[in-house]
């Protein structure tokens, strides 16, 4: 059993353009789809596609729309009774897949709350294989949230603790990366932020860097970094080495949730036993084919090809011996 947390969930509409988009213009759409989204959600549905049980936990009333899409899809979940509507985020795709978000903050969660939702997730994690910790962060949640629920966590059910992986952002994945989870999958621009790296927009093109800013987060106590890189493929780095997985260009309808979907894919094959090349070729598999569905829509394993992935290994950087001393002069 796999458990999510999304603290942060949405409602997910997605306006399909026939055209680019232009700024300032009345533009019509081919059509619009709306989905319960935000990161656990879709890493939850997507386990679901392919019959892993997954239970979702997320804050939001009964009668929530989010709420409600997740029962009509009979997605298992928990939630949290919070007396506000969760946030709606919209996304507009263009024909040639370019897609743009626009994310609401959502309602602010109090310290009760917040302490709730932990307890929440505390009484359910026991025996489950994985903890994810997945998206932003509502107003009001420090950002040492994810910290402090893996620390507790850890705290209360030392070795029969799950493992845990963190899917944000920003500061709240800053401070994860603190309490040493067990995986975390950054994509090129989070991982530049992550490890001070000036060049996000070159890092999908540079694998061999990406395993580079990789390896100093294995070697800070991050178990691996699955590192997704959109048409580029993916990086998957342990303390075992490094991989990379591509596939061949795909026509890409919508990136919303291709990135949940890698995650659920990778998650997927640990559970059953998979290697860590076999996790990584399934994550790539599994983020293609996301991209080419419409909207915030997740794949099942049936429609991902693994043969079309190729996965390589990457050659640690060799260590320089230290240069001789220079003879005093
Ligand atoms: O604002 P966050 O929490 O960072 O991201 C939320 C979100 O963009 O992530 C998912 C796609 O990964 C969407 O379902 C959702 O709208």
């Amino acid at each position: 059993m796999i458990v999510t947390l999304t603290p942060n969930p949405s409602l997910d509409r997605t306006i399909e353009l026939t055209g680019p988009l232009e700024r300032g213009a009345v533009q019509r759409s081919r059509s619009s789809r709306e989905e319960p989204g935000g990161k656990g959600v879709n890493i939850s549905r997507a386990l679901g596609a392919s019959g892993v049980l997954s239970l979702a936990i997320l804050p939001g009333d009964g009668d929530d729309p989010v709420l409600r899409a997740l029962r009509a899809q009979n997605i298992p979940h928990l939630s949290l009774p919070l007396g506000a509507r969760l946030r709606s985020n919209v996304a507009v795709t263009e024909p040639d897949g370019t897609t743009t978000k626009l994310n609401e903050p959502g309602p602010e969660l109090s310290t009760e709350q917040q302490q709730n939702l932990i307890d929440l997730v505390l009484g359910h994690a026991t025996g489950a294989a994985w903890l994810v910790l997945a998206g932003s962060l509502p107003p009001g949640v420090p950002a040492d949230f994810y910290a402090t629920l893996t620390a507790a966590l850890r705290g209360r059910l030392g070795n029969r603790s799950p493992l845990v992986a963190v899917d944000s952002s920003g500061a709240p994945l800053a401070a994860a990366i603190v309490a040493s989870p067990d995986l975390i999958k950054p994509n090129a621009e989070e991982l530049a932020e992550l490890t001070g790296y000036p060049d996000p927009a070159g890092l999908e093109g540079d694998p061999a860097r990406v395993a580079d800013l990789a390896r100093t987060l294995v070697a800070r106590g991050v178990g691996a970094v699955l590192a997704t890189l959109g048409s580029k493929g993916a990086v998957l780095t342990t303390a075992e080495g490094s991989w990379l997985a591509q596939t061949p260009p795909i026509r890409a309808r919508s990136t919303v949730g291709a990135g949940d979907s890698s995650l659920a894919g990778y998650l997927l094959t640990h559970a059953e036993g998979g290697g860590p090349e076999a996790r990584l070729r399934q994550a790539v598999a599994h983020g293609a084919a996301a991209a080419g569905l419409p909207g915030s829509t997740v794949p099942a394993r049936s429609q991902t090809s693994l043969e079309a992935v190729t996965v390589t290994p990457l050659a640690a950087p060799r260590i320089h011996p230290a240069a001789p001393a220079s003879p005093s002069q």
